[in-house]
């Protein structure tokens, strides 16, 4: 086990660190800051939820000089929310040296960003469109820049923002360090990132299987008609604190949260349509726990640490074997458990062979659940919820009440209609989905994924097209975890 005193760093990057309540260092993190320091090029490939942003962070604010006025490190994220999260944590991370962090997305009003760049940021957090277009208005100068880190690399190298990152990298200077991130590295995109980098040294943190060990997978074979009776009957016997529901289209993820609202649930959709304003409200939400279940394209969620999330649903088999490593990794983070559904209907049954020799892990086979043990799990947890109450011990205002019921008619038969008034019956109210089918699998070409995202016929993401002016504060102190607050280390 790695201390982070053990790694060479200054007093203040520790103690900001240990203020953030990382005791040891992650192995990506032990691995892949001393090479860092060292100015190294690299590939740095670890299972999701490991601290990959703080593995790139960390030796990124040390680096800084505070006391030049210019920007000295960039990271480019595949979307906006995901910008705001790693600038987030490099600024808690930078805290103690004080250390200038901006992010810069499409969607924020652009005079904004201006003057915010005239303040001298020393890192920028950015998405590749409006990177861009700073540099294109003059507005952003990279020359002295002398690290460049890509955050998800193989997704922003495979949907298309190729062209984007090279121009971005062409404005920096040749003699930068470059690093980039991610939980999976298909050998192809590898090879095309390898062009732009100098001898990289290639990090692979060795487990038995790409996914966390502490996700449970579990498969359910359903057909295509029945899978929201399905979702909503596990959503019921599951009772999820958070969970990611995964649709393959934006059709899809407002279908699906449609009907999940008109069936009693709280829940919202997130993806690349929405205005800029709405995808932070409803993520807001989500961390708070007004909104119980986010439905979600694989785009939108890709990176994002949102602590309590429990359960993930695939209610569409992803696309790549990759997406779905990314999409179970939004439970099961920082060493918590998690648990990992997939729904499987009989034409995708070969997928499910694929997927599983990508994550080196099997899926459980799990029956789907009948309305019987749907209600039996909502009384489950309504009477959880009594017992709890009874331990709180703050009935008397009731008591009376009590009483005189009781008096009227036996015991069973009053805690019957209790439970029966609490109980949410698993409602069958019919709601409209239109059918989604995986797409033929094809080679991945990056034209191909770049002809996609246009086309819109997966779930893609714009991070920057959608260009509506919708100022918004990066806001801090959402995630339920963090701050200083209580010791973090992940269960190794
Ligand atoms: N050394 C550490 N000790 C405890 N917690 C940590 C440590 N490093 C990072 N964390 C926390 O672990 C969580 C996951 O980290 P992070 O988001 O960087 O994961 P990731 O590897 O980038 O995952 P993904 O592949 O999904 O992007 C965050 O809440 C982060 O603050
Ligand atoms: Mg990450």
């Amino acid at each position: 086990m790695t201390k982070f005193q053990d790694l060479g760093l200054s007093q203040a990057t520790l103690k900001a660190v240990l203020k953030m309540g990382f005791e040891e260092a992650t192995p990506i993190q032990a691995e892949t800051i001393p090479l860092s320091l060292e100015n190294k090029d690299l590939i740095g490939q670890a299972q999701t939820g490991t601290g990959k942003t703080a593995a790139f962070g960390i030796p990124l604010v040390e680096k800084i000089d505070t006391s030049m006025d210019a920007i000295q490190g960039i990271i480019i994220a595949p979307t906006r929310e995901l910008a705001i999260q790693v600038s987030e944590e490099l600024y808690k991370i930078g805290a103690g040296k004080r250390v200038r962090v901006l992010p810069i997305y499409g969607g924020q009003d652009i005079s904004r960003q201006i003057r915010s760049l005239k303040k001298a940021p020393h890192i920028i957090v950015g998405t590749p469109g409006r990177v861009l277009d700073h540099i294109n208005r003059k507005t952003m100068r990279l020359d002295t820049v002398n690290t460049v880190i890509l955050d998800e690399a193989d997704e922003m190298l495979n949907m298309g923002f190729i062209e984007d990152i090279e121009s971005i990298l062409a404005s920096t200077p040749t003699e930068r360090q470059t690093l980039l991130f991610s939980a999976t590295m298909p050998g192809p995109i590898q090879r095309m990132a390898e062009k732009f980098m100098k001898d990289p040294q290639i990090v692979r943190v060795k487990t038995k299987e790409m996914t966390v060990p502490s996700i449970e997978q579990y498969y359910l074979e359903v057909m295509e008609k029945n899978k929201f009776d399905v979702l909503t009957r596990l959503l019921d016997i599951q009772s999820p604190e958070l969970a990611i529901v995964f649709g393959r289209t934006k059709r899809r993820v407002d279908e699906l949260s449609e009907a999940l609202t008109l069936r009693g649930y709280t829940a919202e959709g997130i993806h690349g349509d929405l205005s800029q304003a709405k995808r932070l409200s409803v993520l807001r939400k989500f961390k708070e726990g007004t909104i119980d279940v986010l439905v979600a394209t694989d785009v939108a969620a890709r990176g994002l640490d949102i602590s309590g999330v429990t359960h993930v649903y695939n209610f569409d088999i992803p696309q790549d074997p990759e997406s779905y490593v990314h999409r179970i990794g939004r439970t099961g983070r920082a060493g918590k458990t998690g648990v990992a559904l997939t729904f499987i209907t009989p034409r995708e049954k070969s997928y499910l062979a694929v997927v599983e020799k990508t994550t080196k892990r099997k899926m459980e086979k799990m029956k789907a659940p009948t309305l019987d043990e749907a209600l039996e799990g909502q009384q489950k947890a309504v009477v959880e919820k009594i017992v709890q109450t009874i331990e709180s011990n703050n009935l008397h205002y009731y008591k009376a009440a009590a009483q005189e019921l009781l008096e009227e008619n036996d015991a069973s038969t009053v805690i019957a209609a209790v439970l029966k008034m609490l109980t949410k019956e698993p409602d069958t109210t019919p709601v409209k989905l239109t059918e989604e089918q995986l797409p033929q699998k094809r080679e991945r070409k990056p034209q191909d994924r770049d002809r996609r995202r246009r086309d819109d016929s997966r779930g893609s993401y714009n991070a920057d097209r959608n260009r509506k002016k919708a100022p918004v504060k990066p806001r801090t102190g959402e995630k339920r975890t963090g701050g200083k607050s209580k010791p973090r280390s992940f269960n190794h």
